[in-house]
């Protein structure tokens, strides 16, 4: 090592906590305050934990993809360790054979464009449901945060799981163990993995101070992973009950029975075992139902503070799918202004506004700075979104921009990174899109949206909260109207 190492700026530390004065609840926000006042690459301490926070396209581009081989690990923290089986899930999987094979199966069996064909059935149902729920509470205040979760839920419930578990509100009725878990539960188990997988978590930063879990955090990932477990445990029994009495006939209908086929399979190159096969089956739970739950949200919030954009989507709907059908998946390329109003929510409210750690593998440079082997690193999509280098008046939702300039959402030019990038990048991005796209396509055809009371576009509030996503702090209160002709609800 050279004596003297040349590491990128930032705020000095202090002993023992380093920068982590400078952490607020929003991270992704004291992050931004942070590298707009110390450059486009930045060094923290948290604890004695180096951390380096990248937040330019250029900068970006040499972490996701030209050195990603140094890049792609991810850090080891006690949400990884007690949420995920100890790291044997997708997500919070060391580089390595395991993790390789894993992102193999999601392209070739997992999300492979035959096996998203093959479940789009289950998507229109849902998409029937969710219009068939707004029509019936027309005219009333709804929270629409609760219907949209119940659509995405029900989803990724019907392709991980074979059927929603949520039905009526209960899950696992009448099965062996009875009742594991209730429908609203299940939602709040969901809530809490995303928060406690984002929290910054003292210990993983201190290390000698995480036995005291000062903020009690390691305590509710030990809670939620057990309920998580008790759930996935009963799921996973009653999917090969089905297979042993199918037999040679069986044909795998789900993603839990193909994860069980791989777990069996002799010629995989790393084994598959059950804590893998539930960890897997957790992380797409997970992936599928929060992000696009919150993406909707605050795309219908926008267009709530910019009425005059409705208009302009109401027009491209009647003008391309007409008055008497409903949006179609297949009808998406054809609805550009649709298209550009996700991508705009995505922009100024990513899913994941600091993407998902990494760590380093070995010493390397970047930008001619140092960066130490086991360095925590993150990637500021929130700053690079409000980039006014990048975009013009980035604070303004102006969808109209990304018809201008069509960037794609796979992160290939590194200015908009919904996704992520590279070989790590979102591994669900094909299904997340679909959904976004077609329930905001289908909840703008159908309705007429508008505030509550009195209420005006300036009074609504657009905080946010921080986890592994960054839904709003307070649920939109909204209300419906029908826009179409009447019996096109009576679906
Ligand atoms: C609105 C929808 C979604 C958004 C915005 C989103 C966003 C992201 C982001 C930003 C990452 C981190 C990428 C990185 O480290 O560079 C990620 C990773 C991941 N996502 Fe998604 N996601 C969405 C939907 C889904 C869905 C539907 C699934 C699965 C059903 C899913 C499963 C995963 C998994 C397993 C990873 C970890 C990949 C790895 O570490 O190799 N996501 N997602």
């Amino acid at each position: 090592r050279p004596t003297t190492v040349n590491l990128p700026p930032g705020p000095k530390p202090w002993p023992i906590i380093g920068n982590l004065n400078l952490i607020g609840p929003l991270p992704h926000r004291s992050i931004h305050q942070l590298t707009r006042k110390h450059g486009p690459i930045i060094h923290l301490k948290f604890g004695s934990k180096n951390v380096v926070v990248g937040s330019s396209v250029e900068i970006a581009k040499l972490i996701l993809k030209t050195m990603d081989t140094n890049f792609i690990c991810r850090p080891k923290t006690a949400a990884g360790k007690h949420t995920t089986y100890g790291y044997t899930d997708i997500t919070w999987s060391p580089y390595g054979p395991y993790w390789r094979q894993a992102r193999k199966l999601c392209v070739t069996e997992l999300f492979s464009a035959k096996r998203m064909g093959s479940f789009e059935y289950i998507r229109v149902a849902e998409m029937t449901s969710l219009v068939g729920a707004v029509r019936g509470r027309c005219g009333e205040a709804i929270v629409l945060k609760d219907l949209l979760s119940t659509m995405s839920s029900n989803v990724i419930s019907r392709m991980v799981l074979g059927r929603s578990y949520l039905a009526g509100g209960e899950c696992g009725a009448g099965r062996g163990r009875g009742v594991v878990v209730t429908g609203g539960e299940f939602k709040r188990m969901l809530e809490e993995l995303f928060l406690l997988n984002g929290v910054f978590n003292v210990g993983d930063w201190i290390p000698w101070m995480g036995f005291m879990d000062l903020q009690g955090y390691v305590k509710r990932m030990k809670v939620v992973s057990r309920k998580f477990d008790r759930f996935l445990e009963d799921v996973l029994e009653e999917h090969e009950g089905r297979r042993r009495a199918e037999g040679d006939g069986f044909v795998a209908a789900d993603m839990v029975d193909l994860l069980l086929q791989l777990a069996d399979d002799p010629t995989l190159e790393v084994k598959l075992e059950r804590n893998g096969v539930k960890g897997f089956a957790q992380d797409l739970l997970a992936g599928g139902t929060e992000s696009s739950t919150m993406t909707i949200e605050w795309a219908i919030t926008e267009l709530l503070r910019k009425p005059e954009l409705f208009k302009k989507a109401t027009e491209e709907l009647d003008r391309v799918i007409g008055q008497d059908r409903w949006v179609k998946e297949k009808d998406m390329p054809d609805l550009p202004y649709i298209k550009a109003i996700a991508k705009e929510t995505m922009r100024l409210h990513p899913v994941a506004p600091l993407l998902t750690p990494r760590r380093t593998r070995e010493d390397c440079k970047v930008a001619g700075y140092d960066i130490p082997a086991d360095t925590l690193v993150i990637v500021s999509s929130w700053t690079i979104g409000r980039d006014p280098q990048l975009w013009d008046n980035p604070l303004e939702f102006h969808p109209e921009r990304f018809i201008e300039d069509e960037i794609d959402v796979k992160g290939t030019n590194f200015k908009f990174l919904p996704f992520g990038a590279g070989r790590r990048m979102c591994p669900g991005y094909s299904l997340g899109i679909k959904v976004i796209e077609s329930s905001l396509a289908n909840l703008l055809h159908g309705f007429i949206w508008k505030l509550p009371g009195q209420m005006t576009r300036h009074d609504i509030e657009m905080e946010e909260i921080y986890g592994l996503s960054t839904p709003k702090k307070n649920p939109l209160v909204t209300i419906a109207h029908p826009r179409l002709p009447l019996e096109m609800y009576s679906i």
